[in-house]
């Protein structure tokens, strides 16, 4: 039976074949995945059907079939076509790709004939105002593009997978769109699993200061302890306590800020703290660290807190703790951190670092606490570096 509608989803990785793709194939989508991976793209083309592993209360086997894999790299002509007609799309490629995806987008839309609803884009990715940066770098060369640009704040976790298309994943999720941006021009579109809110903003703030910063806080401080999983990284005492620090400061300002019911969000962060231990869902302190330049930048789950709680005059103490432990990430096959570590082994000094890395000035309250830790991890570069100098006694 041919499908009426269709969606085109940037990112067959996890999130994307796991929740995003599956729930737009059980809500009667067409969907068309679109990725930069070659093998994934003819794993998918090849096998026309994979599974999702939902462990949780309710587990359960979902097969996943129907739908249509392109490479965007290798297929941008096949991918701007099928943007041209289709319904919905929907990313999860990372906040630092998303922007890339603009060309595409941008020629899609120009493609698209005008008597077509607009567009409608999701970008699911753990960021704020994803969608509506993407928004802004399109319309930035056609003002005029049919397309309406939603925000969404979408958790469920999917940690590393055995090779192969299958995806174990947990069984619960969250997955909140604005309405806004709809405003009378379209129906909300009916996608399994979406909850339509009005305003984001409570929402992301809510689970990217808790349910990400958690996680990456136990990740970072979890790394340094030479500990693989979250899971033993928070059955650590001394790391358990730094989280349940950096929770009460962003409770402090989720509850200052947005008026959350104090006793609702402590049910939250139990909740959360629960999932991100779950023994059946083993999670790794290097994906939950992966890119800990995005991590530590200024809007993130580290920072964006801990300033906001600084301008109010609110302790970031644990956040802070957090962002040092960030800075000692140091695994290989990440970009990101053979970044930061090249930047930290530059001789760039401490307040250059902190103002570039963190984005926070010397004007901003936070900057002295930000400040100490540069130097703090810069003054144990050097002493590192010192011992490797000093050549050892020889032994009697
Ligand atoms: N894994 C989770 O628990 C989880 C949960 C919620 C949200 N997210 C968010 O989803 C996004 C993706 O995370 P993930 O865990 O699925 O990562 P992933 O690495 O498993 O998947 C990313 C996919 O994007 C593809 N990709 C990279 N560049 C591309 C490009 N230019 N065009 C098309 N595809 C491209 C990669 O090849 C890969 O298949 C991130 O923003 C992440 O924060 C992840
Ligand atoms: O995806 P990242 O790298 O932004 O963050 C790592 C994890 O915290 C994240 O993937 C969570 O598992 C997810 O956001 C849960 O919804």
């Amino acid at each position: 039976m041919a499908l009426s509608k269709k969606a085109v989803h940037f990112g067959a990785g996890n999130i994307g074949r796991g929740f995003v793709g599956q729930f737009l194939s059980a809500s009667g989508y067409e969907v068309v995945f679109a990725d930069v991976d070659d093998a994934v793209v003819s794993a998918l083309h090849e096998q026309g059907a994979y599974r999702v592993h939902e462990i949780g209360g309710d587990s359960r086997v979902l097969e996943v079939s129907g739908y249509r894999a392109l490479n965007n790299r290798r297929q941008l002509d096949e991918v701007v076509a099928e943007i041209a007609t289709a319904d919905i799309v929907t990313t999860s490629v990372g906040p630092r790709v998303l922007p890339s995806l603009a060309p595409a987008l941008a020629a899609g839309l120009a493609l698209r004939a005008g008597d077509r609803d607009p567009l409608v884009v999701i970008a699911c990715e753990t960021a704020i105002n994803a969608s509506g940066t993407l928004g802004s770098i399109v319309r930035a060369t056609d003002d005029g593009v049919n397309a309406i640009w939603a925000d969404c704040a979408i958790d469920r976790i999917v940690p590393e997978q055995s090779p192969g298309l299958d995806v174990t994943i947990e069984s619960f999720f969250e997955w909140l769109v604005e309405s806004g941006p709809f405003d009378g021009r379209l129906a909300l579109p009916e996608i399994h699993g979406v909850t339509w809110v009005d305003d984001l903003a409570p929402f992301i703030e809510r689970k990217l200061f808790t349910v990400n910063t958690a996680h990456a806080t136990a990740a970072y401080l979890g790394y340094t302890r030479h500990l693989d999983s979250v899971r033993e990284s928070l059955e650590d005492p001394e790391v358990h306590a730094v989280v349940a620090g950096v929770l009460a400061e962003t409770k402090s300002l989720l509850v200052a800020k947005y008026g959350l019911d104090p006793d609702e969000q402590q049910a939250y962060i139990e909740k959360n703290l629960e999932r991100i231990s779950n023994p059946h869902l083993p999670d790794t302190t290097g994906r939950v660290g992966r890119n800990p330049l995005s991590k530590i930048s200024r809007h993130e789950r580290l920072v964006g807190p801990a300033a906001q709680l600084a301008e109010r005059g609110l302790p970031s103490d644990h956040l802070v703790l957090a962002v040092r432990a960030a800075l000692d990430f140091d695994v290989t096959d990440d970009v990101e951190s053979r970044e930061l570590q090249s930047l930290l082994r530059s001789g760039v000094g401490a307040p250059l670092l902190t103002q570039t890395l963190t984005g926070i000035y010397p004007e901003h309250p936070l900057f002295p606490a930000l400040l100490a830790v540069f130097t703090d991890k810069l003054a144990s570069l050097k002493a590192e570096a010192s011992a490797r100098k000093t050549p050892r006694p020889v032994s009697a």
